[in-house]
């Protein structure tokens, strides 16, 4: 029996969260759209471009999966928004049907597992997300949140990140480069992502990075973009799985390559800063159904 096991299964969140169309077009410029080329995806960063409805990008699910306050519930003492050296670990989000432009979701929020990694704790949550006034179901967010210098508690040390994904040994089939904006935090934060550690030089160190970085989730939302253009051809319909590792931090400036491996299911893909390191690892995607 480790220190945690007693909260596993636990429901964190049982609760409504609202959007509007304003609230997906900041989220799609926060995460880069429109950053390259102003007229590539009118169809997320405007609502009023003839013969081109508005869209949501389908990573904005994660967005939803922020509203638990988990750390109280394990103890953890946090210093700002989070205790020092913790880090977003990995992400996946799963639609049933494009997210409506605005609208009332019901969240159900879900404490699946707490890892212990040795260096960290790997605590495993997830959230489904469906219509509040008809029940439908939307999709679900699932988030790995890595703390360092929190591990050792006796748990489980759960799945090694050293199996279940192979990079292919061709050459990528498609690669899709995306550049981050300067200011790119600075913005993406407004979509309800606030931790200092995207502002604030001192706290950025103090939670292992150089400097102030691109939120997480941030750099999931650029992946997710290129997956949408690589495979998609910008159409959020086609969109039904994706996951990834965060295996390095991203820095505003950055130039962002997605290198991208055709699957029987849809693909498998990377995520490459500046051409030298992989900053998102073991990325799934999969087509809609
Ligand atoms: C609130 C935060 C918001 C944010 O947005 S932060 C910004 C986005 N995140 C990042 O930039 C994080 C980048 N990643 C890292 O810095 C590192 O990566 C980690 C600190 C997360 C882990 O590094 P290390 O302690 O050196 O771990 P190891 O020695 O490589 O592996 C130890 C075990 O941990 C698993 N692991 C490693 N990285 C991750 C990860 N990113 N997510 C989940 N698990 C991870 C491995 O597999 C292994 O476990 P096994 O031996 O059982 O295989």
């Amino acid at each position: 029996m480790s220190k945690y096991d007693h909260l596993i299964d636990q429901e964190m969140v049982n609760g409504h969260w609202s959007w509007d169309s304003d609230r997906a077009l900041l989220y799609a410029v926060g995460v880069g759209a429109g950053l390259d080329d102003p007229l590539e995806e009118l169809q997320f960063t405007t609502e009023n471009t003839p013969g081109l409805p508005q869209q949501v990008i389908p990573s904005f699910a994660t967005i939803m999966g922020l509203q638990s306050d988990w750390m109280e519930l394990l103890g953890w003492q946090k210093v700002g928004l989070s205790p020092v050296g913790m880090v977003h670990g990995e992400q996946s989000v799963t639609l049933a049907r494009p997210l409506p432009v605005s609208g009332t979701a019901h969240l159900s929020t879900i404490l699946r597992q707490v890892y212990d990694k040795g260096s960290g704790a790997l605590v495993v949550q997830e959230t489904r997300i469906t219509l509040a006034d008809t029940n439908e179901y939307l999709g679900s967010t699932c988030s790995g949140i890595f703390a360092q210098g929190k591990g050792n508690f006796g748990g489980p040390r759960g799945p090694s990140g050293a199996t279940g994904w192979d990079q292919p040994s061709r050459a990528p089939d498609v690669k899709i480069t995306l550049p981050v904006g300067l200011n790119q935090s600075l913005v993406y934060r407004l979509s309800g992502d606030r931790h200092p550690h995207g502002t604030e030089p001192t706290r950025a160190r103090a939670d292992g990075f150089e400097k102030p970085i691109l939120y997480g989730l941030g750099t999931y939302g650029f992946a997710c973009r290129a997956l949408l253009r690589g495979l998609c051809e910008g159409d959020v319909t086609r969109f039904g799985h994706m996951a990834g590792r965060f295996s390095k931090p991203v820095y505003p400036g950055d130039r962002l390559d997605t290198v991208i491996w055709r699957t029987e299911e849809g693909a498998v893909f990377q995520m490459i800063a500046n051409g030298e390191r992989v900053v998102l690892d073991r990325g799934v995607f999969r087509f809609r159904e």
